[in-house]
């Protein structure tokens, strides 16, 4: 309850700061209309999105913030079937060439994906027994690593939404790379990072030789949520490194030839999450990989990341 009026107080503070109060207002009329049924949510979602700009990432906020759940889950579902939402998901190669080609995907992320402190991805009692490396102890941050924790668990761990939204960016990112493989990500790994942490360069190769994963190319789905962050990559150490910077609901993808790129986060900018943002100081990163063909025995993405550099 606490949490929702907190949330709730931080979306009416940005929307007042991006509206101006008249534009506010005509928002709260339109929502009110909408919820007490007096409003078609066609007229609605287009009226609110024309006084939002176009924002629909704080459209949806809004909406998942109504008293009457199925109004929220109704303007959902309609901003999905909108063939032109605005601002549509969009997918961005970083590179046009095989071993650089990285596509950066912008998606408004469900309230789980960025629920607050990532707490979902680190309260699974599985998640905790398989690893020994937590997060959390009570509500404390307690970073396994200093600044930084790290959660691998099963995806069946995770609510279904995060599935879904791995294979929407993925399909994004297939339409504009068609040479993209495809992958069914079974497997989760959450990082979290204060914003002093870092992660060193490396390849994401901990799955073993053997793993047809790795060798049928499939992507790596990687998801930002927070504060921004630098993030690098190279093929070579030798090579003068790329930097993209990610930002809260960016989503990043390589696979095919870029999957054993190397990588880093090199800094986490403080204090740059989006204001509506519910999440303590820091950066979480989310990411899917599908290893179908392994069983538990043979992947191990054990928390070296900054031991398996520079091979
Ligand atoms: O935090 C990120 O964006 C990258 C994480 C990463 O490279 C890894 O966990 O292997
Ligand atoms: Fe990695």
């Amino acid at each position: 309850m606490e949490d929702r009026r907190e949330r709730n107080n931080a979306v009416v503070k940005e929307l007042k700061a991006r509206l101006g109060l008249n534009g506010f207002k005509t928002l709260q009329g339109l929502s009110i209309a909408f919820q007490h049924g007096k409003m078609a949510i066609d007229a609605y979602y287009n009226q609110a999105m024309e006084t939002l700009q176009g924002d629909a990432a704080l459209l949806l906020e809004l909406a998942s913030l109504l008293p009457d759940k199925a109004k929220s889950q109704a303007i959902k579902q309609h901003h999905l079937t909108q063939s032109d939402p605005t601002p549509a998901p969009v997918s961005e190669p970083l590179d046009r060439r095989p071993r650089d080609k990285l596509s950066r995907h912008k998606q408004p992320l469900s309230q789980h994906t960025k629920s607050s402190k990532g707490g979902f991805a680190f309260s699974g009692p599985r998640a905790k027994a398989k690893q020994g490396e937590r997060l959390m102890e009570g509500d404390l941050y307690k970073l396994n690593r200093g600044t930084k924790g790290r959660v691998i668990a099963p995806i069946e761990d995770f609510p279904q939404e995060y599935k879904d939204e791995c294979q929407e960016a993925l399909a994004n990112a297939m339409s504009v790379d068609p040479t993209l493989p495809a992958m069914d990500a079974n497997v989760v790994l959450v990082n979290f990072y204060s914003d002093k942490g870092n992660l060193n360069w490396h390849r994401d190769n901990d799955e073993g030789k053997a793993n047809t994963a790795l060798n049928l190319g499939r992507p790596v789905v990687s998801f930002s949520v927070g504060d921004a962050a630098d993030f690098g990559y190279k093929w070579k150490m030798e090579d003068q490194e790329k930097v993209v910077r990610l930002e809260s609901g960016d989503v990043l993808i390589f696979g095919g030839p870029s999957r054993m790129i190397l990588h880093s986060v090199i800094q986490v900018y403080p204090n740059t999450k989006p204001r509506t943002l519910k999440m303590n100081r820091g950066r979480l990163n989310i990411t899917f990989r599908d290893h179908s063909e392994l069983d538990d025995s043979e992947i191990n993405l054990g928390y070296d990341g900054d031991n398996r550099l520079h091979k």
